[in-house]
């Protein structure tokens, strides 16, 4: 795994915005897994700014979105479509219908789940992929004790994640109780993998991640057997590892 140690959190944010403008602009046709939460927003801020400024383009970029939350409509704005409606699709010209993200108000969750994953596959798979990591270590919204060859799939969010995402929600009741996530299997699959971490708060997390066994209680730590992974993490981040 390489790790680049960013002074803060702009920076950690500049460092992944230009990692993803090469790609994006270095490749005829390119597919980011995209990411959603409070991590990788300034990301999608300098990557607006870029398109802005200097025209890169996202015509023939694809994206494949890692969750949504269940029972959620994607005009409503505590819904990962929305948000990134709101940070990056509206402010870029990527077409529409490049655009995937989980259906969370589909009727039927499994074959939603199994179209997902299909989808991933016949598009070539993803090119880059940008994580996030929650405190307990989850990837996307795979929770401790996922499997590993988990696909897409339809997960209970633990309550310790629900309690993290309540401050996007008026209460703690009103953050959904499940969510569609890529599994394990369907990151690893990812050519390349770009995990961002900013503040102590996820200090913990990254020091497991690096220094510990890897272990489906801890489901980051399945990174360290994939060959094309970069941590961006931001020196408070870091201060454990
Ligand atoms: N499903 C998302 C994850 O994809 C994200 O990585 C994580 C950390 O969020 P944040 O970046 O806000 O700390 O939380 C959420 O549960």
């Amino acid at each position: 795994m390489n790790i680049i140690q960013a002074t803060n959190y702009q920076d950690m944010s500049n460092q992944t915005a230009e990692l993803i403008i090469d790609t994006v602009r270095n490749n005829d046709y390119v597919t980011l897994g995209l990411a959603t939460g409070g991590t990788p927003k300034g990301t999608y801020q300098q990557l607006v700014k870029d398109h802005q400024l200097n025209q890169t383009s996202y015509q023939h970029v694809t994206t494949f979105n890692l969750d949504e939350y269940v029972g959620m409509r994607p005009t409503d704005p505590n819904s990962y479509r929305y948000y990134m409606d709101q940070y990056f699709f509206d402010e870029v010209d990527i077409p529409e219908q490049n655009i995937h993200i989980p259906n969370g108000m589909a009727e039927d969750l499994p074959r939603e789940c199994a179209r997902y994953e299909k989808q991933i596959d016949d598009t070539n798979g993803i090119d880059l992929q940008i994580l996030g990591i929650g405190k307990n270590g989850h990837i996307g919204f795979n929770e401790p004790g996922t499997a590993f060859e988990s696909t897409t799939h339809v997960v209970e969010l633990a309550h310790s994640t629900r309690k993290a995402n309540a401050r996007f929600f008026n209460h703690l009741d009103d953050v959904p109780t499940h969510a569609i996530t890529m599994g394990i299997a369907t990151i690893m699959k990812s050519k390349q993998i770009l995990l961002l971490a900013s503040g102590e708060d996820k200090a913990e997390a990254i020091r497991k991640l690096i220094h510990e066994e890897v272990d489906e209680h801890m489901p980051a730590s399945v990174l360290r057997h994939h060959s094309n992974v970069t941590i961006i993490a931001d020196q408070n981040a870091l201060v454990s590892a």
